[in-house]
């Protein structure tokens, strides 16, 4: 009997039996470092010449993995075996499918800090950031499985005398899993499963940076005892393998999480058939965030600085949902902005080896100077008031940087970041903030500090985007709990870990019989 759905609890690392068992993974996996890992098409494992090094963001020097490359003839080798699985996984009863998910479950929480551990060397994510994305893997494996267990017998229509109609859920065909370095786990192993657990067979294309970690799930898929082909590994380059399997006449559907521009790409050259494609491609899309937490004067102001603190710098604001805009009203904005200046003065930037360090690296020398680029422009565009440096020595490290007294229309107010920086804004008053806060081509997150009701109502009513939260930070949305995903430019608003999820990766059939 399966038990009801409950999300992974984090780790406590004040306790210092769990401060051991990390610092012992951490040991586990500098064991392991520096392997190579296969592709795997068709239940084969195939090695290349060619590779992608992934290194640790916080230690340039250290290789983390050597990962084989696939290329377009791998590709399509790759999709062949995924046709092919797809006769026979799209058959197979959904308790048997849900079972695979619920012992990679399992599996994972046994090996819970080594698969963090594994994060905060490949994706510079300090120990709890690390903890928390495994827990939503985890949470995904648990949540998905059991949603399957509600669909699989369709939903109940209208019957008459002598008329049996039913109206079920089948699976698509051949998905392309296309996942993002910030997540590398919980968002590659949510969208992969998702789309296996519903009878589709899959092609995972794991980012670059993070292939590592995308390498140790599928091992732990098989080990779960998925058969042969239904899930396929093909790290590779977006534009050679990204491109060839999204044009691709076999892709029954994409899924897409990543930046604006990739998934625009995506989306508009999904909507082109392929010579004898005889279907139209379904598109998810989950994109990048502009989030606004809006204070207003009616407010906890500590609670305030705290969420804008929080939201804008855990894991370095490498987050879709980073808070990188605070909208404050002009009575209180001297004060919160001050009381965030303190708040940010007081992290520590280095290591994610080291428990005590609240912010890592970010992820890649790219980053890095886009993100230093964006500072520059915000020297300009307004004041610098915490922060503004960076070190790219040894790994990529920038201290959290507050920029002040923004136009809501500059720069920094707009473009995606995705780096430690946070533009403030003055607002006259509630609706004023409520219209900042929405002047972005974005939707994702956003958060509302008032102790006043009708302001949270007016709120939940005008303030668009996909995930609102009150009184709290804008991150950290938990599976089965807050279904995540956003409007506008921030996608096609899925909802990962939210009810009607997996049915983006199915068809609805109906039957109508006689008697
Ligand atoms: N909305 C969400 O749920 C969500 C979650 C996490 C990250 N994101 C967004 O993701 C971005 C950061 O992740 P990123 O830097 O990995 O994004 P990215 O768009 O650069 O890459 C995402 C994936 O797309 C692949 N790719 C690149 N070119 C491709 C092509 N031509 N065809 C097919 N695939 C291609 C990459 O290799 C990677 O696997 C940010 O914009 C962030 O906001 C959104
Ligand atoms: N689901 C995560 C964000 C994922 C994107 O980066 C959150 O709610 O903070």
């Amino acid at each position: 009997m399966v038990q009801p759905y409950k999300h992974e609890p984090f780790t406590n690392f004040k306790d210092e039996e769990n401060r051991k068992a990390y610092l012992a993974e951490l040991e586990e996996v500098e064991q392991y470092l520096g392997q190579d890992y296969d592709l795997l098409v068709g239940g084969e494992r195939i090695a290349t010449e060619d590779k992608i090094i992934s290194c640790n963001p916080a230690n340039k020097e250290e290789v983390v993995g050597r990962v084989s490359k696939a290329n377009r003839e791998i590709a399509e080798k790759a999709m062949k075996a995924a046709v092919e699985a797809f006769k026979t996984w799209k058959k197979t009863k959904p308790e048997l499918r849900a079972d695979v998910l619920f012992k990679a479950a399992a599996i994972i929480r046994r090996r819970k800090h080594e698969f963090s551990a594994l994060l905060t060397k490949e994706a510079g994510k300090p120990w709890n950031e690390a903890d928390a994305d495994t827990a939503e893997a985890i949470d995904f494996l648990e949540f998905y499985g059991r949603q399957m267990l509600v669909l699989k017998d369709g939903v109940p229509v209208q019957s008459r005398p002598n008329e049996y109609n039913r109206y079920d859920y089948i699976p698509l065909g051949v998905g392309i899993i296309i996942s993002p370095w910030n997540f590398p786990l919980a968002i590659m192993a949510g969208t992969t499963v998702a789309a296996i657990v519903a009878g589709n067979t899959v092609l995972l294309k794991p980012a670059s940076a993070t292939p590592v970690v995308a390498a140790k799930f599928v091992e732990v898929m098989e080990e779960a005892g998925l058969p042969k082909g239904v899930l396929n590994f093909v790290p590779g380059s977006g534009a050679e393998v990204g491109d060839y399997l999204v044009d691709h006449k076999d892709t029954r559907f994409i899924s897409f999480t990543g930046s604006r521009d990739i998934g625009l790409r995506i989306y508009e050259r999904a909507s082109k058939p392929g010579n004898g494609q005889i279907w139209l491609k379904r598109v998810i899309a989950e994109m990048g965030g502009k989030d606004t937490v809006v204070v207003d004067s009616e407010a906890d102001l500590e609670l305030a600085a705290q969420a804008i603190v929080a939201s804008a710098f855990g894991f370095s604001g490498q987050k879709c949902s980073a808070g990188s805009r605070a909208v404050v009203v002009e009575e209180v904005y001297d004060q919160v902005l001050n009381r965030s200046i303190e708040l940010t003065k007081q992290l520590t930037v280095g290591n994610p080896d080291d428990p005590d360090t609240y912010m890592g690296p970010v992820i890649d020398q790219s980053a890095f100077n886009k993100i230093m680029g964006y500072i520059e422009i915000g020297r300009e565009e307004g004041e610098i008031v915490a922060g503004g440096h960076g070190d790219d020595t040894k790994g990529y490290f920038i201290q959290p940087t507050i920029i002040a007294g923004l136009d809501p229309k500059s720069r920094i107010m707009q473009e995606e970041i995705f780096g430690p920086v946070v533009g403030f804004s003055r607002a006259r008053d509630f609706d004023h903030a409520l219209e900042i806060a929405n002047n972005t081509e974005y939707g994702l997150t956003g958060a509302v500090i008032t102790r006043n009701r009708e302001k949270i109502e007016k709120a939940r009513e005008d303030f668009h985007v996909g995930n609102l939260y009150f009184n709290r930070g804008c991150t950290g949305a938990i599976v089965g709990y807050q279904p995540f995903g956003g409007f506008n430019m921030s996608g096609t608003d899925s909802k990962a870990g939210g009810p009607d999820y997996l049915l983006l990766h199915m068809q609805a059939k109906t039957t109508s019989e006689l008697f």
